[in-house]
């Protein structure tokens, strides 16, 4: 009996191999990633990028990056030569020096040639609010990543994918061309969200998927959050790779419900984390993840988001 219900776990338990920043102190990166994804039923393997105390949005931290050579020794001959890990999806954020985002792309890239079930979720982690955080080169390299490889879902933000596809975007309708640039420059890529937009018509978050293009308005929270980038595409690929036996949802149905649950979470953060004297917009330097453990699990409902967003056509 015994036996029969650990297979039954092994088999419905899905695996992702989460390769992104780690921080001592805080919730970004794989600390962002790890614990949600471990509530919703994942073995999450995480292969730490950088090891810093806090996240640098402080202003300040200590610590390293792990350079190329180990974190593609981990990779091919620990994870993939010696122990033949099978992974259901990658999921590839914050990789901040060229020589290993080049190796490591190379290495996933060869991953998800060998196995077409395998789900590659990138995050190409650039920048924000016009600024890159990282070297130029970073940018070509993510350009080689999506054009050559079959990537199943990429998260990039609204400076982001301006600077993947060479379009400003100001408004729908600029919106609309930047994300048909990126079809054209990328073709391999299955389905794109831009997880947030500053526009004229407010903030929003667009999606394609089939060569459909959508977009909804989000209630935007009067704070500036950290991690809620690294929080927000682990809990789509929760949501787009179900357990063995389940039929996916749409992107759309996907994306909807990751919105939902991310208001939740943010409301909560800021919630617990305000003091009487603060004045809004604040900083949230670190989401409270484990004080949402119960959103986590799905025991939760957004009544109040879920009766007014709507995803609308922008074709
Ligand atoms: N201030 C905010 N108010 C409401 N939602 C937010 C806010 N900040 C982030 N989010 C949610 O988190 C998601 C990801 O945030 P985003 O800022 O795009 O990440 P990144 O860190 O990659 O720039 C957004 O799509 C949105 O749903
Ligand atoms: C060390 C580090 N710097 C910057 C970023 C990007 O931060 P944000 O998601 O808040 O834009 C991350 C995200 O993981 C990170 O880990």
């Amino acid at each position: 009996m015994v036996f029969n219900r650990d297979a039954m776990t092994r088999i419905s338990t899905r695996k992702v191999l989460s390769i992104q920043s780690h921080v001592v102190h805080g919730y970004v990166g794989n600390k962002a990633a790890t614990f949600p994804l471990q509530y919703q039923g994942w073995d999450v393997d995480a292969l730490n990028t950088v090891q810093f105390s806090n996240h640098p949005g402080y202003g300040h931290f200590t610590g390293f990056r792990y350079d190329a050579g180990h974190l593609c020794e981990i990779l091919e001959q620990g994870l993939a030569k010696s122990l033949e890990i099978q992974y259901d999806a990658v999921l590839m954020g914050y990789l901040p020096g060229v020589e290993s985002l080049r190796k490591i792309g190379e290495a996933v890239g060869e991953m998800s040639a060998r196995d077409p079930d395998l789900k590659w979720v990138l995050d190409p982690v650039l920048g924000d609010n016009g600024k890159l955080y990282v070297s130029g080169e970073n940018v070509d390299a993510y350009k080689q990543i999506l054009r050559h490889n079959k990537i199943h879902l990429v998260t990039p933000n609204q400076f982001e994918m301006e600077t993947l596809t060479g379009v400003k975007i100001q408004d729908l309708e600029s919106l609309k061309s930047s994300i048909e640039q990126f079809q054209k420059l990328y073709p391999r890529v299955n389905k794109i969200v831009v997880t947030s937009l500053e526009l004229k018509n407010g903030y929003i978050c667009a999606c394609c998927d089939g060569g459909k293009i959508q977009y909804a308005s989000v209630p935007r929270i009067n704070a500036h959050f950290s991690g809620t980038g690294d929080l927000f595409s682990a809990l789509l690929l929760n949501a787009l790779v179900p357990p063995a036996g389940q039929t996916p949802p749409t992107l759309a149905q996907a994306l909807l419900l990751v919105i939902s649950l991310v208001d939740l979470i943010l409301r909560r953060t800021l919630e617990l984390s305000l003091s009487k004297d603060d004045v809004l917009p604040v900083t949230i330097n670190d989401l409270k993840l484990i004080q949402c453990r119960d959103l986590l699990v799905g025991k939760h409902q957004n009544k109040e988001l879920d009766a007014q967003i709507r995803l609308v056509d922008l074709n």
